[in-house]
């Protein structure tokens, strides 16, 4: 067991590409984690596609050894999508190391962590990176540290993870600035659970920092929240390689595992007590997490449906906060409703069965839940799927959940921010300046904010504004079903429930990029938008009459082949809609609202 002042619990805040993998990096290889050659892949970011997409999925977290302290670096996801995650690794530390480039300057994109962190009363410490750099500034940044957010930086360490300089430095301001956790050693055990994942050696891993009492193996410990107990096995860290410990004391970061078979049953933010001295009461903050966004997965080959059926199984082993279940779909066949916690988490799990489990996959329309109240009595249903709303005369109110937005952005950008929110009929409910950045605050519906708002937020302030939001309830909305047809039939995987009053914008938009996303056949293809029987939007494919080999010149085999190659492989992605071809990109690209909603 470590003492309390001997331990120092951080994690880092950076902007994309200021460097806080390579830094994570540094630092675990300066205090002597890894070997040079151990170091060639990233550690941090373990996933395959956290690495393609540079991403921090997961909270990670690895103990380092300096100078007679133990240091926890806890690593933080950086998207909207896992807000709770980022809240409960920040509430597991004591300080942050904010990581600004020396030659981008503040990119306040994560700003918003910049703020939680101080909410938890956090002691930062600025870190201005890649000095090596011939443009670097590092007194200009300091300043921008300084008007932007607020912060100190006078005494910030100047450092270039590239080349190795400034990162001692920086490990003494670790253990000399952030202050050592608090505890009770004597109290009873009060745990919480920070990250689980599933090992297909270990079974479920749960990473905890301990707050009072202590945890050994053998002990029998009880989710207060979850209600269950179960027997600790094994009690250790990562440095980055996993190392068993006989005990974890107050203030200390570590895993455990205990036999538990799936993370359902190791929620995040759930407080362990000792099953034979419980703590009276449970941290604050535990949360349940549950999936807003839901879609329709369908194999392309209906021949793959048990592939995927087992692919998703899998998946959900490791990620408590996706849902699915069995869907049936006219069109499609058999599938699944899958419910996510936002429009980044489903685009990742659908890549990981594209990619790890090779499927070939349909997405439809994502949607959220919708509260239904029938006629005459009829009752009340909750709607996650548009395909099985009923008929408008059979529906008494349709409502739909709202989210209260706050968002930070420079003056500069406010304009085309307040524009975004209102064409999403947001409500403004307050509107306040602090040193050159407003703080807005909005009441959206869900639905205008799942698709892609986050993103045009973020192109929108280049970056620069950030984005947090809760729940607040359902609200009575005049919605409607907008179905979309495809050579005068109706693909179902793309219709959606819409406000009336967007319905038009929305329509026209998803026919036009269509047009541009449906090849072209050798016959007109009509696009249309419809709301029951009436057309709101069309839009007309050309017919086509090339033959695609035409334009190789000169009769060279091998390129004509590959060209034949190469449109055979793309048919196979493509999905038969009556005669028409629509392919796979389609179904999530013709979503995106682009710059006309
Ligand atoms: N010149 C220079 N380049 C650096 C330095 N630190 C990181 N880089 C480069 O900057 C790029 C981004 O670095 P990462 O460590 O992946 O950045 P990150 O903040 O972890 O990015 P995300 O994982 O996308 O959040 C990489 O190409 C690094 O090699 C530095 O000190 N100097």
């Amino acid at each position: 067991m470590t003492p309390l002042d001997k331990i120092r619990n951080f994690s880092i805040i950076a902007h994309i590409d200021h460097g806080k993998s390579t830094l994570a990096d540094r630092l675990i290889q300066r205090t002597g984690g890894l070997s040079e050659r151990e170091m060639s892949a990233q550690v941090l970011d373990n996933m395959e596609i956290e690495k393609e997409r540079g991403i921090t999925i997961k909270a990670q977290t690895v103990r380092l050894e300096w100078k007679g302290h133990i240091l926890n670096l806890m690593d933080t996801p950086g998207h909207v999508d896992f807000a709770y995650e980022v809240s409960r690794s920040l509430a597991a530390c004591e300080g942050a190391l904010l990581v600004v480039d020396a030659a981008q300057g503040v990119e306040a994109q994560t700003l918003a962590n910049v703020y939680q962190s101080i909410e938890h009363d956090h002691e930062i410490i600025p870190v201005i990176n890649k000095i090596d750099l011939p443009s670097a500034e590092p007194e200009k940044v300091k300043a921008e540290i300084e008007e932007i957010i607020g912060l100190d930086a006078s005494n910030a360490v100047l450092s270039s993870a590239k080349s190795g300089i400034g990162i001692e430095e920086i490990l003494d301001a670790i253990v000399e600035r952030i202050p050592a956790p608090k505890g009770d050693i004597d109290a009873p055990l009060k745990a919480m659970l920070v990250d689980s994942w599933y090992d297909p050696y270990l079974g479920v891993v749960i990473l905890l920092r301990v707050i009072d009492g202590s945890i050994r193996k053998g002990q029998q410990v009880k989710f207060m929240a979850a209600g269950t107990t179960h027997l600790v096995d094994r009690v250790g860290a990562f440095r980055p390689k996993l190392e068993n410990l006989p005990d974890l004391g107050p203030g200390e970061i570590g895993f455990i595992t205990a036999q538990i078979k799936e993370v359902a049953q190791a929620r995040v933010g759930d407080t362990l007590t000792d099953a034979k001295r419980p703590a009276a009461e449970p941290l604050e903050g535990f949360k349940e997490v549950q999936p807003v966004v839901f879609c329709g997965l369908f194999p392309v080959d209906a021949a793959d449906f048990e592939k995927l059926r087992e692919s998703i199984s899998k998946l959900r082993l490791n990620d408590a906060s996706f849902s699915f279940e069995m869907e049936t779909s006219a069109a499609l066949g058999f599938g699944f409703r899958c419910g996510f916690l936002g429009l980044l988490h489903l685009e990742i799990i659908q890549e990981r069965l594209m990619r790890e489990y090779d499927l070939d996959l349909i997405t439809t329309a994502p949607s959220v839940v919708y509260q239904i109240e029938l006629t005459h009595g009829g009752g009340h249903i909750d709607l996650h799927n548009p395909a099985d709303m009923p008929e408008p005369n059979k529906i008494e109110t349709i409502s739909e959940p709202w989210i209260q937005a706050v968002i930070y952005v420079p003056d500069e950008y406010l304009g085309s921010i307040l524009k975004l929110c209102q064409d999403r009929r947001g409500i403004q409910k307050n509107l306040t300046y602090v040193g050159g950045r407003a703080q807005a605050t909005y009441e959206l519906p869900l639905n205008e904010v799942v698709f892609d708002f986050y993103d045009r937020l973020k192109s929108l302030s280049k970056g620069y504004a950030s984005f947090d939001y809760e729940q607040i309830g359902y609200r009575e909305g005049d919605l409607v079903k907008m179905g979309i047809l495809v050579n005068e039939e109706p693909v179902d995987a793309l219709s959606m429930i819409v406000h009336r009053s967007t319905a038009e914008t929305r329509g026209r938009g998803m026919v036009e990029r269509l047009k541009e996303l449906i090849p072209r056949h050798m016959f007109k293809i009509p696009i249309q938008a419809a709301i029951g029987g009436k057309v709101i939007a069309r839009e007309t494919i050309s017919a086509l009459r090339k033959d695609v080999t035409a334009k190789c010149y000169g009769g060279d085999a091998t390129r004509k082949r590959k060209l034949l190659d190469k449109q055979k492989k793309g048919k196979a992605k493509m999905r038969e809609y009556g005669s028409v071809s629509i392919p796979q990109e389609a179904f999530i690209a013709a979503l995106r609202m682009g710059d006309d909603a």
